[in-house]
């Protein structure tokens, strides 16, 4: 195993004036530069972790917590926020809880984190061109952020997360607002930065995407950990439908030809070796 950039130990999480835990004895380990999924059902728990990943939790949502959660050589808990987004940055699920509400143009908006820091004008504009450019949102440096449309407020939060330069960038569903061609070209942008060797820890629901980009796929189970293993051995194993969690239809079909006999291979997890598979089954 290379290094250890994240770890989480024993972490349990309780929203104030909530019964149930959102989380419950969460413990996983994420390596330098690797792509890190995490899945599950609706209100399993993966937003909470990605809020406990990078402070959000304790520091800004209230609640009962135990266990700990370390990025780097920071703990969580005992940093503060402004230190810890040198490390980890998020790109929240809904984009517009992500802006500021002061910034006048969205070049402003971008600069707003580097603000806190005492950065240069010069550098500051510097980096909010290249940021702005990378995201495809420099025409609209000049526009107010509440004029824009859904996609690219989403293209402005993952900018102003990304201008930070975080070691491990955690996303949270963040192409919710975009269609399929700006949500692809995010995520081109995101395999980009993971092969540059930034840490990546996505939550999404698309379980292609995660089979073809994920390292290691966390499964969470109302608030658990159901599973931590690579995409091949969570997609091909049929008791990860008790978790709720949709397997990609070629792989039900790639299954369903191996019980029939067709075929004697184990399930393909990503679409073309998977059409090639059934093609192979039904014409060998
Ligand atoms: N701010 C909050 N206050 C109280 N309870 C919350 C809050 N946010 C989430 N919860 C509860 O915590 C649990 C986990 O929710 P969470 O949003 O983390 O799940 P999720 O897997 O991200 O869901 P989704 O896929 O719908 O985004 C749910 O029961 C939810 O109702």
């Amino acid at each position: 195993m290379g290094k250890v950039v994240l770890e989480v130990k024993d972490f349990s999480f309780r929203y104030r004036q909530t019964k149930r835990k959102a989380l419950k004895n969460v413990s996983f380990q994420v390596e330098e530069g690797s792509f890190f999924c995490i899945i599950g059902a609706n209100g399993s728990g993966k937003s909470t972790l990605c809020n406990a990943l990078v402070g959000l939790i304790p520091h800004y949502f209230v609640g009962k917590m135990s266990g700990e959660v370390h990025v780097g050589d920071l703990k969580v808990e005992d940093s503060s926020i402004a230190q810890l987004s040198a490390e980890i940055g998020l790109v929240f699920q809904n984009p517009f809880n992500q802006l500021s509400y002061t910034a006048g143009t969205v070049a402003e908006e971008l600069a707003y984190g580097l603000g806190n820091r005492g950065v240069s004008r010069e550098v500051m504009k510097e980096k909010v061109e290249y940021v702005s450019r990378l995201m495809r949102i420099d025409h609209i440096i000049h526009k107010n952020p509440l004029e824009l449309s859904g996609g690219q407020v989403q293209r402005v939060a993952f900018g102003s997360t990304f201008i930070m330069e975080p070691k491990i960038l955690v996303l949270d569903e963040c192409t919710t607002q975009l269609d399929p061609l700006g949500s692809e070209e995010i995520f081109d942008i995101v395999k980009g930065l993971n092969q540059k060797g930034i840490t990546v820890i996505m939550v999404d629901h698309e379980m292609e995407r995660v089979a073809r980009c994920a390292d290691k796929i966390l499964v969470l189970d109302a608030g658990e950990v159901a599973a931590i293993d690579t995409p091949q051995n969570i997609f091909r194993d049929p008791e990860m439908l008790k978790h709720h969690i949709g397997i990609p239809d070629y792989v039900k079909v790639c299954q369903a030809l191996k019980e029939k006999g067709y075929t004697r291979r184990e399930a393909e997890i990503m679409e073309e070796p998977a059409i090639e598979l059934v093609k192979e089954a039904l014409t060998g």
